[in-house]
């Protein structure tokens, strides 16, 4: 297996020009090929998880341009696939793998979904309840509730809400509300149990929105899709720069130094960069341009006892700036983590401990001690999760070298990841 070595560092000092964000990539990729017309698409992030989505969309025969570099163009089937057969493999993309079952689920076609052995493993049942009662003809492969997944055409049927539940993955709402609109028909959706990931759903409504379609709420309880909705394309989107991604390098710049993330501002419309707001009760200084983030190196980092729900992806980040801390610091209310990449909670406690901390995990939190003196040389395993890898990168700068194996699952969502890091830190 490859392994990286990265050397003790003491600084981070420049600035990074983001990737483009996977969430509104995703997104907005699929919302383009169920519109009328032709949208262009730029700063679309190039990653396993967008490859994914492309080699979807393009199998299912819309027509993809790569008219310059990051740039699609894509011309939008209005719903209607001109593929009515296909096999899909999806890798452990969670933002393709929900949102096309859903999608295909009401399109009308035989299609096959599947993914890696992992994505095998991740919870898809709440969805697949939920687009059943809308009519959807939908089988298990392998293990109930759970990919891969077979569809046929539906016979769909909106007289009634449909109810789903919102307390695994808040990407299951994300896919319904998406793919509803191709009904032509009203349709309500409601939530059971406490929805997660809240600002997920944000970004979803706020994208659909820039489509044509404007969907109506009850807080977080209800929506209803007008009848007769229509993706239109817009004739742009450009894609911000990936929050979560900014994390790694806001947290370098609080930790040891200045860095400055572009791409991202204080109007995005992404919940991850409220990562940034945790890092400034750790002590971190921070400043918001309109396109552009800074962290400078905090006096001292604080301890942090923080409920993370809002913030499921950028809060592994905190778990790493706990370690230049002193004293013990909780992340709460993170039970999701479980059944991402991989266990997050359980990789992350494992992996902490072997740079010195002592760590606590429960079923929805953890809690980090670090010690005295990070230990250095640490062999930390990734678990094919990026962001595990970007995480543990961060703790070079507290003077230790590191040494990380599988470097590469950063393809996932950051394929350069290392040799930005490598250019800001030294
Ligand atoms: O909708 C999205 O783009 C995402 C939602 C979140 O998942 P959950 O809703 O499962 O927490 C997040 O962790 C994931 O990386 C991206
Ligand atoms: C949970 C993640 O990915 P996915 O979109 O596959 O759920 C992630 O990127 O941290």
């Amino acid at each position: 297996m490859e392994q990286l070595t990265l050397a003790a560092g003491h600084q981070a000092q420049g600035t990074l020009t983001l990737p483009g964000s996977k969430s509104i990539s995703n997104r907005t990729l699929l919302l383009a090929a169920l519109a009328n017309g032709t949208t262009e698409i730029r700063d679309v992030l190039a990653s396993d998880d967008t490859s994914r989505m492309l080699e979807a969309l393009e199998t299912l025969g819309v027509k993809l341009e790569n008219f310059a570099e990051n740039a699609w163009r894509v011309t939008g089937c209005g719903g209607n696939f001109p593929n009515k057969e296909a096999d899909l493999f999806l890798g452990n993309a969670g933002t393709a793998f929900r949102p096309l079952t859903a999608a295909l689920a009401l399109a009308g076609g035989n299609y096959q979904l599947s993914g890696v052995a992992r994505m095998h493993e991740r919870p898809i049942g709440d969805l697949v309840d939920a687009l059943k009662q809308a009519g959807a003809d939908i089988e298990y492969l392998g293990n109930d509730g759970f990919p891969p997944l077979k569809i046929a055409a539906p016979q769909i049927d909106l007289s009634k809400p449909i109810k789903i539940r919102g307390d695994v993955s808040s990407q299951f709402l994300t896919a319904l509300l998406m793919a509803l609109p191709l009904s032509k028909q009203q349709a309500t959706i409601e939530v059971v149990g406490e929805l997660i990931s809240k600002p997920y759903i944000e970004i979803t409504l706020n994208l659909m929105a820039k489509f044509g379609v404007q969907v109506a709420r009850n807080g977080w309880q209800g929506f209803t899709i007008p009848a007769h909705s229509n993706y239109i394309a817009p004739q742009e989107i450009f894609v911000e720069g990936d929050a979560s991604s900014a994390s790694y390098f806001l947290a370098a710049g609080a930790i040891a130094g200045n860095v400055t993330v572009a791409g991202l501002g204080k109007d995005s419309i992404q919940g991850d960069v409220r990562f940034a707001d945790a890092l400034a009760l750790m002590g971190g200084n921070i400043s918001y341009g309109d396109n552009h983030i800074t962290a400078t190196k905090a006096a001292n980092i604080n301890t942090i006892d923080i409920d993370c729900n809002h913030i499921p992806d950028a809060a592994m980040t905190l778990a790493i700036v706990a370690l230049f801390a002193k004293g013990t610091s909780t992340l709460r209310n993170i039970a999701s983590w479980r059944v991402k990449e991989t266990d997050r909670i359980a990789a992350m406690a494992t992996e902490l401990r072997k740079v010195g901390a002592i760590v606590e995990e429960g079923a929805d939190y953890i809690t980090i001690t670090p010690p005295a003196a990070l230990i250095p040389n640490a062999v930390i395993d990734t678990y094919d999760d990026h962001r595990m890898a970007m995480c543990f990168s961060l703790v070079s700068l507290g003077d230790v070298p590191i040494i990380i194996n599988d470097p590469n699952c950063v393809a996932k969502t950051f394929p350069n990841y290392f040799t930005e890091f490598k250019k800001l830190v030294s």
